[in-house]
């Protein structure tokens, strides 16, 4: 698990590091600049580029970013590359550091242009604007932007593209399209959310001396998972029995979806619950028996006009975890049904679907939710439009800032909020995941019923809330991750998200 943080942490990382530890501010840029400069020759070793061959841009603006990039060009000098500096802005509103940084570089003749040919160079060097970038960008920075993005010279990023804001990821009017960006110390915010992960593109996070402690200084609210934390899995003891490990009541499923149901069964089971139950339609029961054996079912009649309250209270009886949504429909008995749980249910609940759909079209189920929900029982995993019918705010305005707007929105709730998206976001009101695995073949339907099913299984399993929201999320992408042949996103359907879960289940 790593921290990602907002422009502002950074800079009271910076802040800490050079003030209250006392590492100079210089030493932080020698070793950011010699981070980027190895990268560069990295790709140049690659490409097998013979050294003064190579006429290497290195595109800097006024600010320490700007800084960065001069020392970034006087370090591949002094390594045998053609690197030049092309400084955008006016020199005497530069930082000291910046400053001090060109002086170095002129006492070594590093040449400093203020216009060029982009296309004379095999490499560029993006040096514009860092975290510092604090409005839309305009005039000459524009043009330059774009020609950067015009070129076919391979561009690496410093710190993060210019244009891209390091909080949300949106497009500060333009950014530098990157193919490598090396940022510093700790990944921000904007550059794993879209669109601000497509212009950094491949990302190298060098270690350039910031203290454990300045960092912490921070307490970051945001995290990623990568493939290490897989040891989020429950445990699974050797002499164990199916009583261990939870069991799952699954209500979902009407006439004429009985795929939903089915799904999120089949990925609690993969995941490792020790019962699952599907509660369902009658017309249901043919078609789950022979699909799934495994799943116990309860089954209703809605035509019967018969009260569900009974039979669904047993059933809630019975449950470790419950999940209601999947297929669901939203018709009269969806609505008691949903009424029931809301009522009724001690153990978590995930609220998917069509459940999330009930509640956004009736408010005395909000209001209902509201006087239950104590906190630390309810999941609510909505996709944007969703999330936008149950919030009442635009797709816009949640996607403008998907982090905080979800973190306020499970803190107002008392929930544990899965926000579904190209990056989901996971929350409970506290901190934050943003989800960097998975591809676009999940844009497909049933990919999200395979999601909660698998959440549903971590649950079953002992996880709390929030770890079975991000941990779930991310074992979700990977296993999407597992079926994609050769970069084929287009053929992955849902039920291969499920295989893949099978191959990724492990410590
Ligand atoms: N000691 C430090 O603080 C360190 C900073 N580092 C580098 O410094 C960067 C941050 O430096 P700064 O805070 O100086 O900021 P930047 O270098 O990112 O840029 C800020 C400058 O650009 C101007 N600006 C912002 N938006 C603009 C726009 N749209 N159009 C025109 N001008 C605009 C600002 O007025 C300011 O002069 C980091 O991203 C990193 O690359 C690294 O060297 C590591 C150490
Ligand atoms: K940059």
């Amino acid at each position: 698990m790593k921290p990602l943080v907002t422009k502002n942490e950074m800079k009271r990382v910076d802040g800490y590091s050079i003030e209250t530890i006392g590492i100079p501010s210089a030493v932080l840029m020698e070793k950011a600049a010699m981070s980027v400069a190895e990268a560069v020759r990295d790709y140049c070793l690659r490409k097998e580029y013979s050294y003064p061959q190579q006429k290497i841009l290195v595109v800097c603006g006024t600010g320490n970013n700007g800084g960065d990039g001069v020392a970034v060009a006087r370090i591949l000098n002094e390594w045998g590359f053609l690197a030049s500096v092309l400084l955008l802005g006016e020199e005497t509103k530069a930082t000291e550091e910046t400053k001090h940084q060109l002086s170095i570089a002129r006492r070594l003749e590093v040449e400093i242009q203020h216009e060029t040919d982009f296309n004379e160079y095999t490499i560029i060097v993006d040096a514009i604007f860092g975290i510092g970038l604090s409005r839309e960008i305009t005039g000459n920075y524009r043009e330059v932007i774009e020609k950067i993005n015009q070129t076919k010279s391979w561009v690496c990023s410093v710190d993060i593209p210019s244009g891209i804001h390091a909080d949300t990821g949106t497009v500060m009017g333009v950014a530098v399209k990157a193919d490598l960006t090396v940022t510093f110390g700790i990944k921000k915010i904007g550059m794993v959310l879209y669109p601000g992960c497509d212009y950094a593109n491949r990302v190298i996070v060098a270690d350039i001396g910031f203290p454990k402690k300045a960092v912490e200084s921070v307490c970051p609210k945001v995290f990623y998972l990568e493939p290490e934390d897989k040891k989020m899995l429950p445990e699974r003891k050797k002499d164990s029995n199916k009583g261990m490990y939870g069991r799952v009541l699954i209500i979902g499923g009407s006439k004429d979806m009985s795929g939903a149901c089915y799904l999120s069964a089949k990925a609690a089971y993969r995941t490792g619950a020790g019962l699952v139950k599907i509660m369902t339609e009658e017309t249901n029961r043919i078609i789950l028996q022979t699909q799934l054996p495994e799943a116990l079912l309860a089954t209703y009649k809605i035509e019967d006009g018969l009260d569900l309250k009974e039979t669904v209270l047993k059933e809630l009886n019975w449950a470790t975890v419950i999940v209601i949504g999947p297929g669901l429909g939203t018709k009269k008995h969806a609505e008691e049904l949903l009424k029931t749980v809301l009522e009724y249910a001690l153990v978590p609940v995930i609220i998917d679907a069509d459940a999330i759909n009930l509640l956004a079209q009736n408010q005395y189920l909000k209001e209902l939710f509201q006087s239950k929900n104590r906190g630390e029982q309810f999941i609510f995993t909505p996709h944007l439009k969703e999330m936008s019918r149950l919030s009442g705010d635009s797709i816009d305005k949640i996607k403008a800032n998907l982090v905080s707007y979800g973190m306020e929105y499970a803190k107002k709730e008392k929930i544990c909020l899965v926000l579904k998206d190209a990056r989901t976001i996971i929350s409970d009101g506290v901190v934050a995941y943003i989800n960097c695995s998975g591809n676009n073949g999940m844009s497909t339907g049933g990919s999200g019923d395979v999601l909660t099913g698998i959440i549903a299984g971590l649950l079953a399993q002992k996880a709390t809330l929030l770890e079975a929201g991000a941990f779930g999320v991310y074992l979700h992408g990977l296993a999407a991750d597992r079926e994609i042949l050769e970069g084929n996103t287009y053929s992955l359907i849902a039920s291969d998200i499920i295989k893949g879960l099978k191959k990724e289940i492990t410590k």
